[in-house]
């Protein structure tokens, strides 16, 4: 499904025909993403939702350069997926953190910026800001096992944010935090997005996350993954998403639209958690 521009470098992200399939020795190959067609604006957020298997994560891992497509294109800010990686124009948050387990969270959060070559006072600054915005400043001489693993993946926001880069791609970011520290990371990436103008792409199987943040929400089907209904939310600028917006009749509303997108791709496909 097109959406926005043609002109690639114009676009954040901008995915053409990709398909993806995985040969499984002694059974059929399993084609995980097909004819998949996505424009993602700068500073639009969008939020990729489906049943299980679907191939978010698939398509995730492809636009962060984590994987190759079997055909099709990606360019992320008009490069290819490896360069903009090279380039660090896109920060990564995936549900495995992938924390370093020798280094404390201050020099975790520190990586891209000592990779970066930036310097150590603006490191420090940087990180100063980054544990007061993910709610960890008495943790920043803790190693990670030392955390639950909620504030584990919030260590692992931070450091995706630290490069302040123009686009986000987060995997059910917030998967492993309880519904009080979620709701409260929902808002504070809300604000995050909004002041950036950075471009996000979230994976998430939450129907009122996807509303509270996305401008709109790409509903997949599974086996093969595909794009089967684009919902705009229409709930204003990032800026606006604050708590209030949790008890707005619009919010509901686009709840509302999103469950009737999502219910028709599994009734449409009630076996496809057996078909993964
Ligand atoms: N390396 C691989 N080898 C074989 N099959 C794979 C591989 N990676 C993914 N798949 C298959 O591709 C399909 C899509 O997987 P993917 O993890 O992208 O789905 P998903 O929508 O993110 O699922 P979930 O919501 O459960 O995380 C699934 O059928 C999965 O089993």
């Amino acid at each position: 499904m097109t959406t926005t521009s043609s002109d690639s470098a114009a676009t954040a992200v901008s995915v053409r025909g990709l398909r993806r399939v995985f040969p499984v020795r002694g059974r059929p190959d399993v084609v995980a993403l097909d004819g998949i067609d996505l424009d993602v604006a700068p500073g639009e957020f969008v939020s990729l939702i489906g049943p299980s298997g679907c191939g978010k994560s698939t398509l995730m891992r492809l636009v962060a350069d984590l994987d190759d497509p079997t055909t099709g294109t990606i360019a992320v800010f008009g490069k290819t997926p490896r360069r903009a990686r090279l380039d660090h124009d896109f920060g990564v948050a995936f549900q495995q953190s992938a924390l370093l387990p020798w280094r404390t969270v201050s020099r975790n959060i520190a990586l891209p910026l000592e990779l970066a070559k930036v310097d150590s006072g603006e490191v420090k600054r940087r990180i100063g800001e980054l544990l007061d915005m993910v709610g960890l400043s008495q943790f920043g001489d803790h190693y990670p096992d030392q955390l639950s693993g909620g504030m584990q993946q919030r260590v692992a926001i931070a450091r995706s944010l630290a490069e302040r880069p123009k686009l986000l791609l987060m995997d059910e970011p917030f998967g492993a935090l309880d519904e009080m520290t979620r709701e409260r990371m929902q808002t504070e990436l809300a604000r995050i997005a909004g002041e950036s103008g950075a471009a996000v792409i979230l994976v998430t199987h939450s129907i009122p996350e996807a509303a509270f943040l996305s401008d709109r929400v790409v509903v997949m089907s599974p086996r093969p993954g595909r794009i089967v209904d684009v919902v705009d939310v229409g709930l204003g600028d990032q800026k606006e998403r604050t708590e209030d917006l949790r008890e707005a009749s619009g919010f509901f509303e686009a709840v509302k639209r999103i469950r009737e997108a999502l219910h028709g791709v599994e009734g449409a496909a009630p076996k496809a958690a057996e078909q993964r």
